[in-house]
């Protein structure tokens, strides 16, 4: 990717005696263990010398996995892991690195130093998550445009951060084509956000499956599932679990190249060593029955189920089990795909087994329902969508599919059609418009009606409920910490109205008056800030970050944005 991190520091936090048991013991859904993190500077080796030795990489970190029985460390997640010794603490934030930020997630930062914010150009907000706005910048230094996630953090809640955290520790374990690269971070030391920097990808598969006129050919939609399985098959060697694969979660460059997105929701697993998960993720649409049936020990296969669907709706042209609640969303995938057998009730030891258990039993209908589905499509969907997670193949097994071994091949990425920007919320936006004219015209109601269930039924967006851990959490959170929660379960803040756009991140028109650089003069949309070297991606570990303004504007200014915040919960 060509990209090159701040140099990679001596490992932090020792793992060797006391505090490995302490570490053991302590047990937190947020954090992943320390192994991880150790490789995860593998991983920035790898990028640093380009994508060539990732196969290779790859197969030294299966290797060094333990062998079974040797005595391993939990992998549950830490609490305390990302608390670097004090030394290190005071290094990352003379790096530049806000306090906060190494006193809670200092093993997601390590060995990076952080881009300051007045050296991109923040050019248009393209997406807004749930915890996240996503804006269109120009690297100034580079001249190249990159897609910034914005993160906020109200109160700095060290929930939040850890969550964010571990989105960083995994993005920084994966390295391959099919999977967004985490190009740098951006923060300063006196910031309460934090930017995630990605290679910029103008559409999503959700976007342009939703596009008036586009409809895929049988090989491109091979070229796209062949992207989407490889970039499964990375994440799932290198242990982590994606947890929401969906149309909007698979970018596409110009070039036709799919990388796999948003890993707000991943977890690392280990096969060797099963803790329990939340069955709380996976957008509705795409959710496996496994997890509606609220399983806590589940594997790669979820990801798999969500890959079926995709491939599944790419040849139906709409989202093929779109379901508005849990249990209705369950009663398609029975009627889909058959309601499970006695055994299976019985093995998989569900804990909503007996809610939600079917009365009749239903019998698998896929090959009828998809009759006009290229034939060597039907066995590779039967297996993605099998109810037993157990008989779903890998993402290896899948790549050599007939599928993907019979005639119409995959294309190649770069013969894909070049397609106008489309991303799933340009049609959204295209939608609303639609709807909008159709309203003011008045003159046929009926059609309007019609017009309006078939834009449902082609959007490929998930159910207000979908993502429910999301709410859980915030529920569960809003109890913990009263006023003050902020956090949305795995993820971090709600949204956020920070839209100020057409200026450098770093000037003082930033709706974030924590980025602004000292005494510096500003134009309206150029920023030249000449008091401190500029910091660059490989930078050395000194302090480069911006000297805060003597004013108190930084707080009163979050405070004033909470209150809005909480006026709009
Ligand atoms: N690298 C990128 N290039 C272009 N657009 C991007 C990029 N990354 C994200 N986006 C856009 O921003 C949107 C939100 O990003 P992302 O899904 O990572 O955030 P999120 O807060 O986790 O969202 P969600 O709540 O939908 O899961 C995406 O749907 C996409 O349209």
């Amino acid at each position: 990717m060509g990209c090159v991190f701040g140099k990679t520091a001596k490992p932090v936090g020792g793992v060797g005696g006391g505090e490995r048991e302490r570490r053991k013991q302590e047990s937190d859904e947020v954090k992943v263990e320390v192994e991880e993190v150790e490789t995860s500077h593998q991983v920035v080796g790898v990028s640093q010398n380009g994508s060539g030795n990732r196969q290779e990489n790859e197969r030294k970190e299966e290797t060094s996995v333990k062998p079974k029985g040797e005595k391993r460390r939990s992998s549950r997640p830490n609490p305390r892991l990302s608390n670097p010794p004090k030394h290190v603490h005071g290094e990352q934030v003379a790096a530049g690195w806000p306090s906060w930020l190494s006193a809670v997630a200092g093993e997601a930062i390590n060995g990076w130093t952080p881009r300051r914010a007045d050296t991109f150009e923040k050019l248009d907000k393209i997406g807004q998550g749930t915890y996240s706005n996503v804006y269109k910048a120009r690297d100034t230094l580079t001249g190249k445009v990159v897609a910034l996630k914005k993160v906020r953090f109200d109160n700095l809640e060290p929930e939040s951060v850890k969550f964010m955290a571990r989105e960083i520790l995994i993005l920084r374990r994966l390295d391959h084509p099919n999977v967004v690269k985490l190009e740098g971070l951006v923060t300063s030391r006196m910031s309460c956000s934090l930017y995630l920097v990605f290679q910029y990808m103008e559409h999503d598969l959700a976007g342009l499956a939703a596009s008036p006129g586009i409809k895929f050919t049988e090989s491109q939609v091979k070229c796209y599932m062949h992207q989407l399985l490889s970039g499964l098959e990375h994440c799932h060697n290198r242990h982590v679990l994606h947890r929401d694969i969906k149309g909007s979660n698979l970018l596409i460059d110009n070039g036709g190249v799919l990388k796999i997105a948003d890993f707000g929701l991943a977890s690392f697993f280990d096969p060797n060593n099963k803790q329990p998960m939340t069955s709380r993720v996976v957008t509705l649409w795409y959710r496996p029955p496994e997890l509606l049936l609220g399983a806590t020990d589940y594997s790669v296969g979820v990801d798999l189920w969500s890959a079926g669907c995709i491939l599944a709706e790419l040849l139906a042209g709409k989202p093929i089990m779109p379901g508005r609640t849990e249990v209705e969303q369950l009663h398609k995938i029975f009627k889909l795909c058959g309601s499970p057998s006695d055994e299976y009730w019985k093995k998989s030891k569900l804990p909503h087994a007996t809610i939600f258990k079917p009365q009749q039993s239903y019998k698998r209908c896929i090959a009828e329902t998809y009759k006009d589905f290229p034939a060597s499509s039907l066995p590779l969907i039967e297996s993605l969508l099998a109810i037993d997670p157990a008989e779903r193949q890998t993402a290896t097994a899948a790549l050599s599919s007939e599928f993907f071994t019979t005639k119409p091949y995959a294309c190649d990425p770069s013969s894909l059609p070049k397609y106008p920007p489309s991303k799933e919320m340009d049609a959204k936006l295209r939608d609303e418009e639609a709807r909008r004219l159709r309203a003011a015209s008045k003159t046929n109601a009926d059609g309007v009606k019609r017009s309006r269930a078939r834009d449902r039924a082609v959007r490929a967006m998930p159910a207000p409920e979908a993502n429910a851990e999301l709410q859980a959490n915030l529920d569960r959170r809003r109890l913990i910490t009263h006023a003050n929660a902020k956090s949305k379960s795995e993820k971090f803040p709600p949204p956020h109205q920070d839209g100020t756009l057409g200026y450098p991140l770093g000037s003082s028109h930033h709706i974030d008056p924590v980025f602004d650089p000292p005494d510096v003069p500003f134009s309206s949309t150029n920023f030249s800030y000449s008091k401190a070297p500029i910091q660059t991606w490989s930078g050395p570990l000194v302090d480069s970050a911006p000297r805060r303004k003597k004013h108190s504007t930084g707080d009163s200014h979050s405070h004033s944005k909470s209150s809005k915040r909480d006026s709009r919960r």
